[in-house]
Parts: structure tokens; C-alpha cells; sequence
């Protein structure tokens, strides 16, 4: 069966190891949680299509290793990504700390113009927090990022973590801030928009014909 979209956006997961990376990309794909995730070795795909303002958008995510030792696979990977999910563990102050050598990767090596989502994590172990939510939504505001705390456990806020990042990306290319034609800038239209384009082109060219602009072919 064929798919239809409007949009396929390049997504990445990025944060420390065992912050939870791979349950939110579990959980979103199926739906529920991963309780025996080992660590990633390099990076893991998954691919969902998502209804965002009517559009269908189709979310290619690489999660990627957090582990030191995976960082220059890894990296190779950030090139073109239009949006990011920059994970910390709530229960983990190291996590939090490192955020900024995440952030400067990220800024760097992806497009300009990556849309990055701070995600608190494991927000369901609440005795075991290490992170307040204003310490975390302070630092996301004073590094222009959105941020959301959620629980790849009991599912909370997942979705919402990567409706929220398309969103922003959708908006963006509506306003022409983002052009989806720029070589990396990790977005590619589908079929359905392809078709949208084709239409309104050829209607321009019927457009100019009744109005004396000569027919171009
Ligand atoms: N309670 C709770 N545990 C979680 C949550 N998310 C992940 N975990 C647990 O945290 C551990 C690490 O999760 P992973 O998803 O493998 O972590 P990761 O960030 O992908 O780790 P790397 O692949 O090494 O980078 C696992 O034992 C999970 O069961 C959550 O939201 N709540």
C-alpha cells in the first residue's frame, strides 16, 4: 500500500545514555513501553505519519546512541534535521548539566534552522526528581527551545513532544521563514504536496493565459 503525505520531516533524538531516548521513540511507533531497552548501538530509525493542521506529515526519527563512545557515528547522522528531540533524564542532575554540549552539536551540525524540543523525561518517577520543571523551562527559554516534561513509561506527553516540534516546523514553512526546497534543510515534500504545487501552478499558467500574460508551456 502506498503512502500519502504532505511532508516528510527528518527528525533525531539526542541526549545522554539512558536518559530514555529509545522508549519515546518506542512508545510513539507502538504505543507503549519498552521495559527491556538496552543501550543503542549507533542509531535506531523509526517513521510515523502524523495529522498536524490537516497535513499529513511523515516523521523520519533517527535515535541515536548516547553513549560516548558512539558520538562520532552519531554526529554524522545530525546533518539536515529539521527538528530535534534534546532528551535529559528529570531524575538525573548530569544529564541536565550536559545539555549545552548537546545543544552546540545540534546548532552546529544540523540545519541552522533545526527546530529543538527540551524534553524532561521519566516525569512518572516524581520522588526520584533531580530537575524542577522552572529550572529546566528557565534554561529552555534562555536557549529559544520548547520544552515539555514526559513519561515514556505511562506515555504522557509523547505524542504531544512531536506534534508540538511539526507544528513549529509546519508554521515555519507556511510563513516562508523555512524553505523544504533548501538542500539540507531536512524536509522533502510528499506526493500529496507535490500534486498541491503541480495544481497551483498550472492554474497560475490558465490564470495568466485569460488575463492576456501569453501561455507559457
Ligand atoms: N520510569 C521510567 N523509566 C524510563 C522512562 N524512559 C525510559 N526509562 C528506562 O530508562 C532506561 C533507559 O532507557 P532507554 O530508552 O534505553 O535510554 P536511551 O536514552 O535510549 O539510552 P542510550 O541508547 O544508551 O542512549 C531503561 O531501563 C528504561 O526502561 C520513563 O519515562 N520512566
Amino acid at each position: 500500500m502506498s503512502e500519502s503525505y504532505d511532508y516528510l520531516f527528518k527528525f533525531l533524538i539526542i541526549g545522554s545514555a539512558g536518559v530514555g531516548k529509545s522508549c519515546i521513540l518506542h512508545n510513539f511507533i507502538e504505543n507503549k513501553f519498552k521495559d527491556d531497552s538496552s543501550h543503542t548501538i549507533g542509531v535506531e530509525f523509526g517513521s510515523r505519519i502524523v495529522n498536524v493542521g490537516g497535513k499529513q506529515i511523515k516523521l523520519q526519527i533517527w535515535d541515536t546512541a548516547g553513549q560516548e563512545r558512539f558520538r562520532s557515528v552519531t554526529r554524522s547522522y545530525y546533518r539536515g534535521a529539521a527538528g530535534a528531540l534534546l532528551v535529559y533524564d528529570s531524575t538525573s542532575r548530569d544529564s541536565f548539566n550536559v545539555l549545552n554540549n548537546w545543544l552546540s552539536d545540534a546548532r552546529t551540525l544540523a540545519s541552522p534552522n533545526i527546530c529543538i524540543l527540551l524534553v524532561g523525561n521519566k516525569r512518572d518517577m516524581e520522588e526520584a526528581r533531580q530537575v524542577t520543571f522552572l529550572e529546566a523551562s528557565n534554561f529552555a527559554q534562555e536557549n529559544e527551545l520548547i520544552f515539555l516534561e514526559t513519561s515514556a513509561k505511562s506515555g504522557e506527553n509523547v505524542e504531544e513532544a512531536f506534534l508540538k516540534c511539526s507544528k513549529t516546523i509546519l508554521a515555519k514553512i507556511e510563513t516562508g521563514e523555512l524553505d523544504p526546497e533548501r538542500i539540507g534543510s531536512g524536509i522533502q515534500y510528499g506526493d500529496t504536496s507535490m500534486r498541491n504545487l503541480k495544481n497551483s501552478q498550472n492554474n497560475r499558467r490558465k490564470f495568466d493565459c485569460m488575463n492576456g500574460g501569453g501561455c507559457r508551456t
